[in-house]
């Protein structure tokens, strides 16, 4: 399977194709082929993780990783291949009452006996019939179940799974393993598995009667065997590469069609569906092509294991008929002998298929455990319980900020905080409480090798109840930054405590109850108004939504069609931007989080609409202790202080007029200016008196 796997590129590009990750009708780079406008060439879409070398298993021991699942059905299972057995071998039978016909009644010339015959035979096939119709209504219901069981599995799992693994792995690719290969396995658990099992039976037990009724003829039916066992396994190795490939690939397509349906407003905006098109058609023609290989494999393999025993049949009729000439045979015992040859056709002509079923499974399984293998972010929680509230430096506490906060902004924000808060943890020493990051590193997994962390060393304080905008220039790990917070990223070295507390010794769900996060593209899921509001909090009630629909100025809502229960997101009623970024606030905030992380939430709006969030934001960050990526000074002036982020490190915190006076690269920024930051490196210095982070103990 490996050595043919399609070697696709690792790219960077947005792939993941969550409704949270990938906003709706952003320009889903990745397709190939498809560059959204102004973008650079295409990338493709990568069929396999990248960081997982490709192993090779045998099909038996793929398909054996299914036993957990299947095993609670196996009582069924087995029953239904007794069954078909019992079926089976009732179709051999058939030839037996032949020969006894031929050889009896009408050689006897009794009419009695021939009805008796006829009615023998139809009794047997209906029986046959009957119990093959048993075997089907057996598995269904259980089958069903077992796909069933294994899809709501994946989609935990990928629930689960962190962040870095949704941004490598192109959506098409899950999409495909949650759809197509659970389909295929499906088949497999109802079809082949019973079948192999039957027809191998069937086989022996039908090959058994003919060496007992003749065995030199029955010789030369076996005489194929040989060669048909060889070919099928130099086929299987030939046909696994294949049906990996094929499999991989319809993943890739799905990605594309996925892509263009999300992206759709980007493609008809810059005019790029001719290039989608193009992609389309050429990921299609090599999932053609794959397929007509696999289509001319199995045709191939086809024709042998038809051609092999039609010919021993053919002999064995020959040197029969020669034998009842001389007399030595009677007619009855060859039209038994090559009734019997006939019906172990079909057991032996479907072998070939039933393998190639098999074979498609396996892949099937393999690509299913390679989701399922993945550890789950869950499981790299025990990072380190150095980070507790003990274990902070006493010296860590902050003293007076070279940059203090707006003279009453924090003391008011802090004051609001402390009577709308629910209970929060432990009381801490003023100098641990809030939210610290100390000496963080942070780079992607994925990047390569020669290039900086995205951030080296970060030191920041945002203290209780305050709001701390981060402006840095574009690509200098802003974003990253805030989403180690809810820690959809770990850091690499260095430690973010909230309230003293490392976050990596809190458990996910007390972080989750503690930092609410609203990015910068407020992604809304199908289900009504109210309920994205309240998935932001785990019991809120009607009384927590309408307070969050307050607080983020979204009474908007009660004037829909349908109030709090219309239909929003993707199947639902369009929001305007606004509308839609003041949901996700609302949905930040409906579970009164201590710590609220924004990434740029004024993004994109006009001016009207900007006013609106900005007001929303004001009522939010007055309860809160707030970290806000921020690009435009009208989001600046929301915070407290503001932090400058450049060359991977706090270059400087200060309010923003202290900021304007004294930082020139803020300056530019502030300007409109985006100093550059090429390839994660610090953006261009400006000359002006940069704040020493070293000398600002308070971060
Ligand atoms: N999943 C990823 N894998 C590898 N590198 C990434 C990934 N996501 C972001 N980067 C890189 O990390 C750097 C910082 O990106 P980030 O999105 O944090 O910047 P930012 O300051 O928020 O930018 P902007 O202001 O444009 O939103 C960039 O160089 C980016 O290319």
């Amino acid at each position: 399977m490996s050595d043919t796997a399609p070697a696709h590129q690792d790219t960077a590009a947005p792939t993941t194709g969550s409704p949270v990750a990938r906003p709706a009708g952003e320009p889903a780079a990745g397709g190939p082929g498809t560059p959204a406008a102004g973008e650079p060439a295409a990338k493709e879409p990568r069929t396999r993780d990248a960081g997982e070398p490709a192993r090779r298993r045998s099909v038996v021991r793929s398909l054996l990783r299914l036993w957990p699942y299947v095993r609670p059905v196996r009582v069924r299972l087995f029953g239904a291949a007794v069954v078909a057995i019992v079926a089976s071998s009732v179709s051999l039978l058939i030839p037996l009452v032949l020969k006894w016909l031929v050889d009896g009644p009408v050689a006897d010339r009794d009419p009695g006996g021939v009805w008796l015959g006829g009615a023998l035979l139809l009794g047997l096939g209906i029986a046959e019939a009957a119990l093959f119709g048993f075997r089907r209504w057996l598995v269904a219901r259980p089958l069903a179940g077992v796909e069933a069981t294994m899809r709501a599995d994946l989609y935990r799992h990928l629930q689960r799974l962190p962040v870095s693994f949704h941004d490598r792995w192109p959506s098409g690719q899950l999409l495909s393993r949650a759809t197509t290969d659970l389909m295929l396995l499906r088949t497999f658990l109802a079809f082949p598995l019973t079948f192999l099992v039957v027809n191998g039976a069937t086989i022996i037990l039908g090959f058994a009667i003919l060496l007992d009724q003749r065995w030199q003829l029955g010789l030369v039916l076996l005489c194929p065997v040989v060669p048909l066992v060889v070919l099928c396994s130099y086929f299987e190795s030939r046909y696994s590469a294949a049906a990996r490939l094929s499999q991989d690939q319809a993943g890739d397509l799905t990605t594309v069609v996925e892509e263009g349906v999300l992206g759709i407003r980007i493609i008809k905006g810059f005019g790029q569906h001719r290039s989608q098109e193009r992609a389309f058609r050429t990921l299609s023609r090599r999932l053609r092509t794959t397929e007509l290989r696999k289509a001319g494999l199995l045709a191939t393999l086809w024709a042998l294991i038809m051609t092999l025993p039609e010919l021993a049949i053919g002999a064995a009729l020959l040197l029969g008929t020669v034998q009842v000439a001389d007399g030595d045979l009677s007619a009855g015992t060859l039209v038994a002998f090559l009734s019997t040859a006939l019906a172990l056709r079909w057991p032996v002509e479907s072998i070939g298929f039933l393998l190639a079923i098999s074979q498609d499974s396996a892949t099937a399984t393999d690509r299913y455990f390679e989701v399922m293998d993945a550890p789950a972010a869950d499981a790299a929680d025990t990072i380190t319980a150095a980070g507790t509230a003990d274990a902070v430096s006493p010296d860590a506490a902050p003293t007076a900020g070279t940059a203090a906060p707006t003279a009453g902004a924090t003391g008011s924000s802090a004051a609001t905080a402390g009577t709308t808060r629910p209970a929060g943890p432990p009381a801490v020493t003023a100098g641990t409480a809030g939210l610290r990051f100390e000496g963080v590193v942070f780079r992607y997994a994925d990047a390569p090798p020669d290039e900086p962390p995205v951030l080296r060393g970060v030191d920041l304080h945002i203290r209780p109840g305050e709001s701390m905008a981060l402006v840095g220039a574009t690509g200098s790990g802003k974003t990253t930054l805030t989403a180690l917070v809810p820690r959809l990223h770990e850091v690499t070295a260095g430690r973010i405590t909230v309230d003293g507390r490392d976050i990596t010794s809190l458990d996910r769900g007390e972080l989750r109850s503690l930092v609410a996060v609203a990015f910068e593209e407020p992604t809304l899921f199908s289900a009504t108004a109210g309920e994205n509001v309240l998935m932001g909090a785990e019991g809120a009630g009607p009384e927590d939504l309408e307070r969050a629909l307050a607080v983020a100025q979204a009474g908007f809502v009660h004037t829909l069609p349908q109030g709090t229960g219309t239909q929003v997101g993707e199947q639902g009623l369009s929001l305007s931007g606004g509308q839609r970024q003041r949901l996700a606030l609302a949905r930040a905030v409906v579970g009164r989080p201590r710590y609220l992380v924004l990434d740029d939430p004024l993004s994109a709006l006009d001016v009207h609409t900007e006013a609106l969030v900005e007001a929303a934001l004001r009522e939010v960050l007055a309860s809160t202790t707030a970290l806000i990526v921020a690009h435009r000074p009208s989001t600046v002036l929301l915070a407290d202080r503001v932090a400058l982020l450049s060359g991977g490190r706090i270059a400087a915190v200060g309010t923003h007029q202290q900021l304007l006076r004294e930082n020139a690269e803020y300056r530019l920024l502030m300007s409109g200016h985006q100093p550059e930051a090429p390839d994660g490196t610090a953006p261009a210095t400006p000359s002006g008196p940069l704040r020493d982070p070293e000398e600002d103990a308070d971060r």
